[in-house]
């Protein structure tokens, strides 16, 4: 498995966070990193807020149409990290960056990428559901509609294929005019999700996207998630280790700006290779 350092623990032991991995339904046992097309490789990565260093050496390979969860306590550098993948840390003063994210096999950094294009291709949807001021139908058209697309037709087809695809159509296909404001949370997060996927990215950055939403919202989207990985690369940010183990196929454990463990979600959880990421996972800190 690559990433993996191979000192640290020996045996499984019980998981004090009822972790139940066993009891999960996992459609992808047997997942081997080594065979999977690589969508983002970071390598050698190193960021710095002035002069506080947040992520030190980072290297990783994420693997194309799964799900890669990033965990770690409050502050290890999750959110830093998500934020590399569509340079969204490029509007952040003082944020100095050294090393390589290859999307495709493309560094990010060089210079001829065009940023708004990169973040075309790399969407995000943050912890709070932030819809504009603006129709339910709008938000969904607006990313079409700064690509120049005004069709009425080609709109209309692809919001309501978007609004399907983030499992929403069927709560708002009679209210479409009306203020995307007046949806609930869980509808709001979803319906940010549609706007993400209307202008077809390779991959969609969620961080922490359930935190808003109560229990049967977060249900939605997390079912939501493990269909959209058909057909996108999705990286999530999560402080619910229950949540990386449910939605994802691999999972990254960070410790103050380190990368400390990478691989499957089911080994990681059940055989962690590494002692901090045993006593995280079992409760004794973070
Ligand atoms: N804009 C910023 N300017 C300066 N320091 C920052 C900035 N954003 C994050 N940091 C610092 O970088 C480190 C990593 O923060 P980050 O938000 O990436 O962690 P995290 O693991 O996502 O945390 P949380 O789970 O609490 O969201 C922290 O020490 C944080 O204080």
């Amino acid at each position: 498995m690559e990433n993996l350092k191979m000192s640290g623990v020996q045996s499984k032991t019980p998981l004090t966070h009822g972790i139940d991995i066993d009891s999960l339904k996992r459609e992808h046992a047997g997942l081997r990193l080594h065979e999977e097309t690589i969508a983002i490789e970071v390598e050698g990565l190193n960021l710095y807020y002035g002069d506080k260093q947040a992520l030190r050496n980072i290297s990783l390979k994420i693997p194309e149409r799964k799900v890669t969860a990033f965990i770690g306590p409050s502050g290890c550098g999750k959110s830093t990290l998500l934020r590399c993948f569509n340079r969204m840390n490029d509007l952040i003063d003082g944020c100095r960056i050294e090393g390589q994210i290859r999307l495709h096999g493309k560094n990010i950094f060089d210079r001829d990428v065009d940023v708004a294009m990169l973040r075309r291709r790399v969407g995000m949807v943050f912890q709070k559901p932030n819809p504009f001021p603006k129709s339910i139908y709008e938000n969904v058209a607006y990313g079409m509609r700064l690509a120049g697309i005004n069709k009425k037709r080609e709109l209309d087809e692809t919001v309501e294929w978007a609004l399907k695809g983030a499992a929403l159509w069927d709560e708002v296909k009679d209210r479409l005019d009306e203020s995307a404001l007046g949806l609930s949370g869980g509808q709001q997060q979803r319906l940010v999700i549609a706007r993400a996927i209307a202008i077809q990215p390779d991959v969609i950055l969620l961080d922490e996207p359930c935190s808003a939403l109560d229990p049967i919202s977060t249900l939605k989207v997390e079912e939501l998630i493990n269909e959209l990985k058909n057909r996108y690369t999705i990286v999530i940010v999560t402080h619910n280790m229950q949540q990386a183990a449910r939605v994802s196929d691999y999972t990254a454990f960070m410790y103050m700006g380190d990368l400390i463990e990478f691989g499957d979600t089911d080994q990681l959880f059940t055989k962690p290779q590494q002692k901090q990421t045993e006593d995280y996972i079992t409760g004794r800190y973070g």
